[in-house]
């Protein structure tokens, strides 16, 4: 007989956590003896396939100037008073864009405690009375507008490097890869700016409540604020930590548990949304989170929602049922779980009927911002 060590149940150990995936190798990759471009490929593969979640290693590509920055204009904003952070509110445009004061937002029907400010790709023609086709509203502080500007082309030109690096890690042929970009090359991309005052310690309600985002990647930026913004993880055998601020039976959930994904330096967050879920036919997990902040500070984070084109039609991919199939006849045990429907003929079913992404969206807009519908 001998006994196992239990780990400790402090910072120190810290089993339950995303996987870092470095963008280096594939913008340099002769830096990384010609192998650069397909490592981060297979990397960015296995995470979208084990956690839909990673942290996305950036120090290369953004100053980190830049995000502190915007993080600086940010709580420049949220510190104005309440009428003057009104003057850009929802309300005044087409409804979604612009300013949201707490408890504006609502997930699962619950209000959320936050407000925020949110940017999309702006439209030509814009008519405020119709859902999304409004201007954007800019805040009144010098160089705001301008420095976000910047992070938007900067967020584009990494959205569509992250989407060719994940076409390779598909085994995507290049004229299916065309066929992709074709449909995120004018990405209808939001951009929110979050503030999240700390929850009081009677207060049950979240600081955002548990969902999926429903586009293509999101690359979330934070301040160093942790334990606040946690990830789902239906992985049985997990190590939980259990230092989260959270009574136990609130961690663990059905066959999984919910982990901190505290800020990485020089690192985005990066989760696949429902589009990439349907792109490979469920095999990308579109992962659940939350964020609960009963810390002391005041929090803010930047998450920048790089989105298909508004009419861009999305279905399951050739190349993700091919590797679905490929899973399913080499190894049945390994991934039984996820293609347990494989057909008697070997083939896996079409899981997802295709869907316009505009039109997606106009529906979940609606159900966010409920006193709008
Ligand atoms: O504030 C965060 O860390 C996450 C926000 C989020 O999940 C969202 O806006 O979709
Ligand atoms: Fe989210």
């Amino acid at each position: 007989m001998w006994t196992v060590p239990r780990p400790p149940n402090d910072d120190s150990y810290r089993l339950s956590s995303l996987p870092i995936v470095s963008l280096d190798p594939y913008i340099h990759p002769e830096g990384h003896n010609g192998k650069g471009r397909l490592s981060t490929a297979a990397a960015l593969h296995a995470a979208c396939v084990e956690y839909g979640f990673f942290y996305l290693d950036v120090s290369t590509f953004i100053h980190p100037d830049e995000p502190n920055e915007l993080m600086r204009l940010a709580r420049d904003f949220f510190a104005l008073p309440q009428e003057e952070k009104d003057n850009i509110g929802l309300a005044k445009e087409d409804g979604a864009r612009g300013y949201q004061r707490i408890g504006e937002n609502v997930t699962n029907g619950k209000a959320d405690n936050h407000e925020a400010i949110d940017f999309y790709r702006p439209v030509g023609n814009p008519d405020k009375s119709r859902p999304l086709w409004g201007n954007n509203q800019w805040p009144d502080i010098p160089g705001f507008r301008e420095k976000y500007e910047k992070w938007v082309e900067k967020m584009k030109e990494l959205g569509l490097i992250v989407m060719e690096a994940m076409a390779t890690g598909l085994g995507m042929s290049p004229e299916e890869w065309k066929d992709l970009k074709s449909k995120v090359d004018d990405s209808f991309w939001v951009l929110r700016v979050i503030g999240y005052p700390p929850l009081q310690s009677d207060d049950d309600s979240l600081s955002c409540g548990s969902h999926k985002d429903y586009g293509c990647l999101t690359f979330l930026y934070q301040d160093d604020t942790k334990d606040a913004l946690q990830v789902y993880l239906s992985r049985p055998g997990t190590v939980v930590r259990t230092n989260i601020g959270l009574p136990a039976e609130e961690i663990v959930e059905e066959g999984g548990v919910w982990i901190s994904a505290d800020p990485v330096p020089g690192c985005l967050l990066v989760n696949v949304g429902e589009m990439w879920e349907r792109w490979t036919n469920g095999l990308y997990t579109s992962t659940l989170h939350r964020v609960i902040h009963r810390g002391s500070n005041y929090r803010v984070s930047i998450p920048f929602f790089f989105e298909p084109n508004f009419d861009a039609r999305v279905e399951p991919l050739p190349a993700a049922i091919r590797m679905q199939e490929g899973i399913a006849c080499s190894n049945p045990y390994l991934h039984g779980a996820k293609h347990r429907d494989v057909g008697a003929d070997g083939m896996v079913p079409v899981r997802y009927e295709p869907v316009v992404y505009g039109q997606f969206l106009l529906a979940k807009v609606q159900n966010n911002f409920a006193k709008y519908e």
